[in-house]
């Protein structure tokens, strides 16, 4: 951070005001303060590279050029990390994401390998598979990707064209891509960089299709990277965000490998081609519930990045008078600049609460199936797809938003925010599309329904739904708790309509799917509502559960956030609030006022929550947002990299302006 001395003004009057221990809520933010030692530990580490601090910005670099600049980036991340992980205890994956975007800027070439590469051996190979793959894979020998998408299907999983195919002589399978479309397309890391997949694809034995399932394929020579016979490899090209990930195709002729290749944890080929069926064949989707969970995660911080920026921004930035005679006012005092920016803030909490709960159940679920039990696997996938699916949503929406209240500045690219929106942005699609998510929830959404119209015993996170049935609901209270249970209600009033949707298709003597069809733009609002009614419900009771122990100024912060984020939430739904709960107009009025309270009591702390983010510079790597705020000196100092202010006169003025205008002015 940068000296006292340096500090913008306006910062350090902010700072000055602010009202709670800043460190504490860091610690709290992060989920102890072991996370925020070891995490910084590692930051000055890195950070302390030569080698991974850029001469010129990547963003003048050539696509080429900058593949290479990530990759000689990662090679020295991934030393640096391998170097921390003997010396101390090894790194958790936010931690070591987070730093990673510093030095790289954008996403690394390795995040698959380390995201997903690592995850499906873990988490779908058996001990012998694990035990021959994970060191290598954990020491970089091999390096490899997660190969599902083909050019023709991403989502429907079932539809996947690669075939493997199980030749009982030779005890291997054949993997081959019989069209185009069957073509891989979009894993990370597969263009230029990595040697190995995994591979999802259809397995035949004896021309029998026993549905997908995942293959390690080496792809690339470990000495010379040439691709493998049989192999036809390379990268997707340019994309809105991801530059540096390098995507890539992937297609197959022939190509054999033995059988021991495929992950056999749950389901399983025998030598003589005999196929044994595991406990579920979903659980070869394990990877993708893990990574759902993870991109909660990956969205608290994403908006937390976002925020930083825009907050300290606000602070800075002084534009036009409220009162005339007066000094222009920072923006941040407009409470139209507090209604978009105090949310960001309040919903990276709320996603940072929630992830940690649902990491917990996933945990949970983890050891269940370790005993052969699967009974809260259906719960925790409907939980990890409408949760990955609006949180990842929101957290683009509010980049977006905190882009937007940076006003011109925002959009360049020094800002960091068109790089970071296009973080957010992707994530809304991998991982599961949005409606695809909200609809896979909706189908267990519809199954809790009938269950509880039958009385029977419903699981934890739906079992507001049997409340719902009952029909003496209590008058309102504009309390968090009451609220809450308002969500619900709109949640369960959502869900039911859908039902009945559907049900009133089938009647008019639809097929089930059709009607499904028919009723699915009430099916994924059923499925938002659920979503916000479980976000409201976790930040809420995580919250009280955190203040607890929290020191008296963190735990006033902590309440004024949670009730930003249910308050900001009743108001934005409240046509869904009149309609499926008992809040009247006059407890709307009221509610607004809540909110304004709110915005006020929060400016004096923005920019010591945003501090409590606790964000490096190097991490946000933006104009706008650094600690020290700069702003205008690291605009103009930004602007002087660009290639084209090295010189006074570009050469296109002579080849092509001149002449130009000299044939204009005849
Ligand atoms: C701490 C370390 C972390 C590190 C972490 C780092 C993060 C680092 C970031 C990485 C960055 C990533 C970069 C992008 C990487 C990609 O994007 S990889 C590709 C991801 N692809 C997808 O997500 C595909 C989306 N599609 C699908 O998941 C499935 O096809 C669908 C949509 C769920 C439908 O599947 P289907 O096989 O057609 O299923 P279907 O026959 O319709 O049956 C559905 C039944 O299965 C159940 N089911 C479906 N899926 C599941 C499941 N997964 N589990 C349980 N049950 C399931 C349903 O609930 C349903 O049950 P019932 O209602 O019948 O009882
Ligand atoms: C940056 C990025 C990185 C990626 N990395 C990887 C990777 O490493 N490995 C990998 O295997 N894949 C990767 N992917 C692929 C990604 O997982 C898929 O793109 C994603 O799952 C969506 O599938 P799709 O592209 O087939 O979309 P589609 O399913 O074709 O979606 C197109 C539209 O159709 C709609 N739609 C489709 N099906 C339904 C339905 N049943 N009901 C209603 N609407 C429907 C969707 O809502 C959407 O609006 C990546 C993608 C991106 C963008």
């Amino acid at each position: 951070m940068a000296s006292a001395l340096k500090v913008n003004k306006d910062l350090v009057r902010e700072r000055q005001k602010c009202t709670f221990d800043v460190k504490e809520l860091t610690y709290i933010w992060e989920g102890g303060r072991e996370f925020t030692e070891e995490r910084q530990r590692y930051e000055n580490i890195v950070y302390s590279v030569k080698e991974l601090q850029d001469e010129v910005p990547e963003l003048y670099l050539s696509h080429k050029e900058r593949y290479e600049s990530s990759i000689r980036k990662a090679c020295i991340l991934q030393r640096l990390q391998n170097e921390y992980g003997k010396k101390h205890k090894v790194l958790n994956t936010r931690t070591i994401r987070l730093v990673g975007y510093g030095a790289i800027r954008d996403i690394s070439p390795f995040l698959l390998h380390n995201g997903m590469f690592i995850q499906t051996i873990e988490g779908q190979g058996t001990p012998e598979q694990q035990a021959e793959w994970m060191p290598k894979a954990q020491a970089m020998q091999i390096i490899g990707t997660y190969a599902q998408t083909e050019l023709g299907h991403g989502t429907f999983l079932r539809g996947l064209e690669t075939t493997a195919t199980y030749d009982v002589k030779t005890e291997e399978f054949i993997l081959n891509s019989p069209t185009l479309t069957s073509h891989k397309w979009w894993p990370g890391g597969l263009g230029t960089t990595v040697n190995h997949c995994i591979v999802a694809a259809q397995l035949y034995i004896n021309g029998k299709k026993h549905g997908i399932h995942l293959f390690m394929v080496q792809i690339r020579d470990l000495e010379t990277h040439m691709p493998l016979p049989g192999i036809n490899v390379g990268e997707i090209g340019p994309k809105l965000g991801f530059q540096t990930a390098n995507n890539g195709f992937l297609g197959f002729k022939n190509v054999r490998i033995p059988r021991k290749n495929m992950l056999m944890k749950n389901n399983q080929v025998l030598n003589d081609g005999t196929y044994v069926k595991g406990m579920n064949e979903k659980l070869t989707y394990g990877t993708m519930v893990l990574v759902r969970v993870s991109i909660v995660s990956d969205a608290a911080n994403v908006i937390a990045r976002a925020a930083t920026i825009a907050v300290r921004y606000a602070a800075v930035r002084h534009q036009s008078q409220l009162k005339a005679n007066e000094p222009e006012v920072q923006i941040l005092d407009y409470l139209t600049q507090q209604h978009k920016l105090f949310i960001a803030i309040a919903t990276s909490h709320a996603f940072s609460t929630t992830y940690g709960w649902l990491y917990k159940a996933y945990l949970q679920v983890v050891e269940d199936l370790g005993k052969g039990k699967q009974d809260h696997l259906p719960e925790l996938h409907a939980l990890s797809c409408c949760l990955k699916a609006t949180c990842s949503r929101d957290s683009a929406a509010i980049v977006e938003q905190c882009r937007l209240a940076c006003g011109g500045h925002g959009y360049m690219a020094s800002s960091s925010l068109p790089i970071v929106y296009g973080l957010a942005t992707a994530s809304v699609t991998y991982e599961g599309e949005h409606t695809v998510l909200l609809l896979q929830t909706a189908r267990y959404l519809m199954k809790a329904w009938q269950m509880a119209l039958q009385g029977k015993v419903l699981a934890p996170s739906v079992s507001y739904l049997v409340d719902s049935l009952k029909s003496n609901k209590q008058s309102w209270q504009n309390t968090p708790e009451f609220i809450v249970k308002g969500f619900q209600h709109v949640a369960a009033g959502k869900i039911k309509d859908a039902f009945h949707a559907i049900q009133k298709h089938v009647k008019a003597g639809k097929d089930y799917e059709d009607a499904w069809n028919l009723a699915s733009v009430q099916l994924i609002k059923a499925s938002e509502a659920h979503s916000r009614a479980i976000l409201c419900d976790v930040f809420w009771r995580g919250t009280i559960i955190k203040s607890s122990t929290a020191s008296p100024g963190v735990a006033a912060v902590l309440d004024h956030l949670v009730q930003l984020y249910i308050v900001y939430w009743a108001l934005e739904t409240v046509g869904d609030l009149l309609l499926y709960s008992n809040i009247t107009k006059e407890d709307i009025a009221v509610l607004k006022v809540k909110y304004e309270e709110l915005l006020a009591l929060i400016r004096p702390n923005a920019v010591g929550l945003v501090d409590a983010f606790d964000i490096r510079d190097e991490v946000l790597n933006s104009t706008l947002g650094s600690y020290d705020g700069r702003v205008y000196e690291r605009l103009m100092e930004e602007a002087m990299k660009s290639p084209l202010n090295q010189e006074p006169v570009n050469q296109s003025f002579h080849k092509y302006l001149k002449p130009f205008m000299k044939r204009a002015k005849l």
